[in-house]
């Protein structure tokens, strides 16, 4: 098997005020996400998005339906996005190659039946992270470069949280149903990302931390505004934030992270913000 995958369910913020370490990270951590010449699948039943990752090494890794979607490929019923966060690669969608190199997005729409994933050089592999969604119409399958992002300058150096967002899949930007990504960097000296911090009840999210030096970790915060938890992530590791849960991080070193989204509408400006100040 080249696909592993694993199924989660969705946490009520009133049970969740009661977990502990463990049973946090049970529910919400992504622990792993690239294993050499696998894909390694997480179905959270969050917006019932998908959060996973492909390293191809030494072979094309072909995208494979799991059993719970009950469908005949993978994107039967669903979309996909897919940004590279290694070394340079190759998206194959029914016979069409796009070259993806590092921190450049594929955006895949429902329907395609063959999707394979490959790297350019086994000595620095590819690495796609991928976010996929439930969709109800096709739209056109297509590659998203660093230059077609629609950029954010946000943050200050004195707040410590001096950032770039990079929208990729975003309404502006790419035609989508419900996914939006996007890559936010942070500059060296910053640390916090997503602060003040906000919510957006008609949408889940999904963070996957990166470019963190491997003796550095990210404390994620999440949580009703009034009752935060953290999570303490490594690199390479996501977290899915569901609609009531607020999603933010400190790290002890900068590092970067790619952001995804899905659910009621494809506003990226539309959150509830929460200032410093007010979070308990
Ligand atoms: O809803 C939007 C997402 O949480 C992120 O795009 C926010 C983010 O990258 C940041 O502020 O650093
Ligand atoms: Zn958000």
């Amino acid at each position: 098997m080249t696909t592993l995958y694993e199924e989660r369910f969705v946490p009520h913020p009133r049970d969740y005020a009661r977990y502990d370490t463990e049973r946090l990270r049970e529910e919400f951590l992504v622990p792993v996400l690239f294993d050499a010449d696998k894909t390694r699948l997480t179905y959270s039943h969050v917006d019932r998005m998908i959060v996973g990752g492909v390293m191809p090494v030494t072979k094309t890794i072909e995208l494979e339906s799991i059993e719970p979607l009950k469908a005949e490929f993978f994107l039967q019923r669903r979309e996909l996005g897919a940004i590279n966060i290694g070394g340079p690669g190759i998206v194959e969608v029914d016979g069409t190659q796009y070259e993806i190199d590092c921190k450049e997005a594929m955006y895949i729409g429902r329907g395609a039946r063959m999707v394979k994933f490959s790297s350019r050089d086994s000595a620095a592999p590819a690495k796609f992270y991928l976010n996929s969604t439930p969709a109800h119409r096709e739209c056109p399958t297509r590659k998203v470069g660093q230059e077609d992002a629609k950029v954010l300058e946000m943050g200050a150096g004195e707040t410590c949280n001096q950032r770039v967002i990079r929208q990729l899949l975003v309404k502006e930007v790419v035609d989508t149903c419900q996914l939006q990504m996007g890559m936010t960097e942070l500059a060296p000296g910053s640390v916090w990302n997503t602060m003040p911090a906000h919510t957006h009840s008609r949408r889940m999210e999904a963070y996957m931390y990166f470019n963190l030096p491997e003796d550095q970790a990210v404390c994620h915060f999440m949580g009703p505004p009034q009752q935060t938890r953290l999570i303490w992530m490594a690199n390479e590791q996501a977290v899915i934030s569901p609609a009531w849960s607020l999603h933010s991080g400190v790290g002890t070193s900068n590092y970067t992270f790619i952001w995804g989204m899905a659910g009621e509408n494809l506003d990226y400006t539309d959150m509830d913000f929460v200032q410093p100040n007010e979070l308990r």
